[in-house]
């Protein structure tokens, strides 16, 4: 493999762009000869984890030996597994049925209708239906009663007006005719759709005001995803990054964002649906493999048509193939992904050759990957392609893992999809110059590697549970600092970034890649950050070494209390908040003198306690949910 190091050792010393451009014809040559090296040796085979009666039923015991034990939560993600594994709409119907059992048990009411209609439907044996049917009317019987309640509780007229006007989705469906007029006694009459179910979480606060979801000073040109106050700007030290041009307020949004692609992480399979990864008890299968799930048939045909048709059979082999570090699984799930959306499916492998052409050619660092519109889009195979790399950085070993995986990944895609036009036997590989798209995606895949492990966030649609990972191209040019003065939430999918601070023309905006100093210690921060990242922070919690937050507390760092005046300025707001706790305008004053206040020293106690109450109100911690 010498001529392999050799590639490697020249990449780096060849890589004068900041983004790893230049690259390509290295970047090919190695893939193709991981690759042809590949072709030329005994492979294992290849296993595929199908949908069989076995894990079928193993996993539908499973659930009743939880159902049993009285852990219906456990009960409901055995019965989803079984689910996914039932080879024979017997199989399904069982699944769905058990399914409802714990879901009724779990008070929800609305799934576990979904599954008796869907287990009916099924063809659920004669025998047993009665005993399924009279679930299903209790079920609804009870989600009516659920529903009187939340209108005797319900202070909000128009949400009651929704209910009806029938406008509510599910809870205002037939299921009132069927018991009332007593003209529906089969529970399959119902008409409930999966899809329809949009009703599931309480919306945050401040979500009731659409206005407040845009950015300030209106989108910005050369990155529409970001506020105009915000411009891209590019040093040795901090490659690219961004600056505040305006003055923000503490909570505004600074940038708002949708992933470019995006994956569920391996622990959510049977939890979550693969495709908008929202949480869900009621997860119907991909019809063909039983790793995906979906919350709504809706999902299920948006993610086949986007990638899983492309995805399925290659992420099926590679769970059984590399059965190693969820770290690699992970990578190839994303890089996968990366390949199918820059090219669209397989469709544009010549259109984004070209494109690679036109962005190599641009040696400008600052605007590296911009469309020919002139901006960084959040949607443009060409800026996503353009993110950091830290090619100069990484370690050799790193890059030639990455070229083994994305040679693999190529290879996977080349025989068992039809995305390179056909599907390849393994022996039509060993003259790799003579497939050149499955070089030229190797290569991009090596580059998809490089990008997504310094580029991608984790997303959490629920605040603290990481559900997936995505690339957002926009919020990919933020830097990090153990105290950023910026901090992130999800709407769905949908990531938007907000000041934690007032922030003032000039100011560098930060955010954090999970090394905050109020938890983790200096030394920590340091290694992930190098070993992760490859940089050395020099943010002000680093340079002056911070207590953590429990220390802060504990002895009361940097508090305002013995000034007497501030206290006296900021008590209307601690009363106005004691009054109201939704009053999050208070909290921001707060925030705003206590920053233009010179004799506050960082960190401060107070300033943590804002900054924590305006965090919980955007995440919203502070909303009861039901
Ligand atoms: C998500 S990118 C951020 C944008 C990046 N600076 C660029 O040029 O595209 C992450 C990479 O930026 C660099 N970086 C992030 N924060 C930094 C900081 N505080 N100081 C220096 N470099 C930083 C590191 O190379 C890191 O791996």
């Amino acid at each position: 493999m010498d001529f392999a190091k050799e590639l490697v050792l020249r990449m780096r010393q060849k890589n004068k762009s900041h983004v790893g451009y230049g690259l390509q014809t290295e970047s090919e040559a190695l893939v193709g000869h991981i690759l042809q090296n590949m072709a030329k040796s005994p492979m294992p085979s290849f296993k595929t984890d199908k949908k069989n009666e076995k894990d079928c039923l193993r996993y539908r015991d499973e659930g009743n030996q939880h159902f049993v034990a009285g852990d219906d939560q456990e009960a409901i993600i055995s019965y989803t597994r079984s689910l996914a594994y039932a080879n024979t709409h017997q199989l399904m119907a069982n699944a769905r049925a058990n399914r409802s059992a714990a879901l009724y048990r779990k008070k929800m009411y609305k799934e576990c209708i979904i599954d008796i209609q869907a287990a009916l439907e099924l063809g659920y044996p004669e025998d047993k239906r009665k005993k399924l049917q009279e679930r299903g009317l209790k079920a609804m019987t009870k989600l009516n009663q659920d529903k009187d309640k939340d209108r005797e509780d319900s202070e909000d007229s128009k949400s009651d007006e929704d209910h009806q006007n029938g406008t509510n989705g599910i809870e205002s469906l037939i299921i009132t005719d069927s018991i009332e007029n007593g003209d529906k006694k089969d529970i399959s009459d119902v008409e409930i759709k999966q899809e329809d179910d949009q009703d599931k979480f309480i919306k945050p606060r401040y979500l009731l005001n659409p206005e407040v979801m845009s950015v300030p000073y209106g989108p910005s040109e050369e990155a529409p995803a970001n506020s105009k106050g915000l411009s891209i700007k590019y040093s040795e030290e901090y490659g690219r990054h961004l600056v505040a041009n305006q003055h923000f307020k503490p909570g505004e949004i600074l940038t708002v964002e949708k992933p470019y692609c995006w994956v569920i992480y391996r622990d959510k399979f049977y939890t979550h649906c693969h495709h908008c990864l929202e949480k869900s008890s009621c997860l119907i299968p991909c019809s063909q493999c039983p790793i995906a799930q979906y919350c709504s048939e809706k999902c299920r045909s948006a993610s086949w048509k986007l990638a899983h048709h492309i995805e399925c059979p290659v992420v099926n082999v590679l769970l059984n193939l590399l059965n190693v570090e969820e770290d690699k699984i992970r990578m190839v799930m994303k890089i996968i992904r990366l390949m199918i959306t820059v090219t669209s499916g397989g469709k544009n492998i010549d259109d984004l050759r070209k494109d690679m052409a036109i962005a190599e050619a641009n040696l400008d660092n600052r605007t590296a990957g911009f469309t020919d519109a002139g901006c960084l889009e959040s949607t443009s195979a060409r800026s996503a392609l353009s993110l950091a790399t830290n090619m100069t950085t990484r370690p050799l070993i790193g890059i030639s893992a990455f070229a083994c995986i994305s040679a693999l990944t190529a290879m996977l895609l080349a025989t068992q999809t039809k995305f390179f036009g056909k599907k390849y036997q393994l022996a039509e590989l060993k003259d790799v110059d003579k497939v050149p798209d499955i070089k030229f995606c190797g290569s991009i895949m090596l580059r998809a590697c490089v990008i997504t492990s310094s580029n991608c966030f984790s997303i959490q649609p629920e605040p603290g549970i990481k559900v997936g990972s995505g690339l957002y191209v926009a919020h990919s040019l933020y830097n990090h600092s153990c105290a950023p003065n910026t901090f992130r939430h999800f709407e769905g999918l949908t990531m938007i970034t907000r000041a934690m601070q007032p922030l003032n023309p000039g100011e560098q905006v930060f955010t954090g890649y999970g090394a905050d100093y109020s938890y983790m210690p200096l030394a920590k921060r340091k290694e992930k950050l190098m070993e992760e990242y490859y940089f050395d922070c020099q943010c002000p919690a680093c340079v002056n070494d911070w207590p953590t937050y429990a220390t802060i507390l504990e002895k009361h760092v940097g508090s305002i209390r013995k000034n007497k005046q501030l206290v006296d300025r900021l008590k209307p707001y601690k009363q106005r908040l004691l009054n109201n706790k939704y009053d999050i305008e208070a909290v921001k004053q707060v925030l705003e003198i206590l920053y233009s206040e010179p004799t506050v020293a960082k960190p401060c106690e107070e300033i943590l306690h804002a900054v924590q109450y305006l965090r919980c109100y955007y995440l919203g911690k502070l909303h009861k949910s039901k």
